[in-house]
């Protein structure tokens, strides 16, 4: 679905936000995007969707690369849905005019915008204008215009965004429906990592220009913790030799349990080392981000 490549981006100012960054979605997935405040994520997002354009690198939507001009054959983005930090909404138009407006300019039928208004909650207020809108109000209306066009690629940059906990609940249940029953892809970016613990089926870790993670959503998972000194290069060498996806940080060794099965092997390994000390804990997503941003 998409495929960035050796993506390079630099500020006016100088500042390094991607250094060969490289990321790949598959249609399907559901993308977490994790990174600190000012670490490139809404510059990712608008390099996909096209509104800045890349230095260096290429983007790939659909298999389709994305013109460095940025303004030739663009009919792939009708395929994208978008809410990139705050939504761009006009105070004198209603929710549905908004929604018949995305509507007329993508071309696309207008027949999901009632069902659109309904699933984010706006049905009510549909016909008001927006200034009369509350902070999250206007926040699901911007979802509501991601998804209007039943787009089967959607960026969500910070959707969850002065939502009070119920309308969190309401747009989790949207993404996780919307991505089992239509098979929808989504690139989401929060700073609550509980949700995108619960949402996502594969993260990334921005950090200083690089995902320096990039892999399937652990959360479920367990993993085993062991001191780096009780570590032998035998030990090491089956731990390789069995598959295992282990990581070394702050004196120890992480290993990733992805099954039970994979739970017993690693334990039947340590006991043919004579080695008992180790820890085997489920895995989270915020331990996963600070080992990876705090190091
Ligand atoms: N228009 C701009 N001109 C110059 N620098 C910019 C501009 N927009 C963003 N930046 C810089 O680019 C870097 C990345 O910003 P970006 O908004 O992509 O980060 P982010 O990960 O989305 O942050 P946050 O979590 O705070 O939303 C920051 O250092 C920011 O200062």
């Amino acid at each position: 679905m998409l495929e960035v490549k050796n993506l390079k981006f630099t500020t006016k100012s100088g500042k390094l936000i991607f250094d060969n960054l490289n990321l790949k979605i598959n249609q399907g997935e559901i993308f977490g995007l994790l990174g600190s405040n000012g670490s490139g994520k809404t510059t990712l997002f608008k390099q996909i969707f096209g509104i800045s354009q890349p230095q260096e690198g290429e983007i790939f939507i659909k298999g389709q690369q994305l013109s460095r001009k940025g303004n030739e054959d663009r009919t792939i983005l009708k395929h994208l849905g978008s809410l990139i930090e705050t939504p761009s909404i006009y105070d004198y138009l209603t929710a549905r005019q908004h929604l018949k407006m995305l509507c007329n300019i993508y071309e696309t039928d207008d027949v999901h915008i009632v069902s659109t208004l309904e699933l984010v909650n706006l049905t009510s207020v549909a016909d008001q204008k927006t200034k009369t809108y509350s902070l999250g109000m206007k926040q699901r209306l911007g979802i509501a215009m991601a998804l209007v066009t039943q787009p089967d690629f959607v960026l969500l940059d910070e959707p969850l965004n002065g939502l009070d906990p119920e309308a969190i609940l309401c747009i989790r249940n949207i993404i996780t429906d919307l991505n089992k029953n239509f098979n929808i892809t989504f690139l989401i970016s929060s700073h609550i990592l509980s949700e995108i613990e619960l949402t996502a089926t594969h993260i990334g870790i921005l950090h200083k220009g690089n995902l320096i993670y990039n892999d399937i959503n652990p959360f479920g998972q367990m993993e085993c913790l062991i001191n780096n000194e009780l570590i032998t290069k035998d030990l090491e060498n089956d731990i390789i030799k069995l598959g295992l996806k282990y990581f070394s940080q702050n004196n120890q060794t992480i290993i990733y349990l992805v099954d039970e099965k994979g739970k017993q092997d690693t334990i039947a390994m340590l006991l043919k080392h004579t080695l008992s000390e180790y820890k085997v804990t489920p895995c989270n997503i915020e331990h996963l981000y600070k080992r990876y941003t705090l190091s």
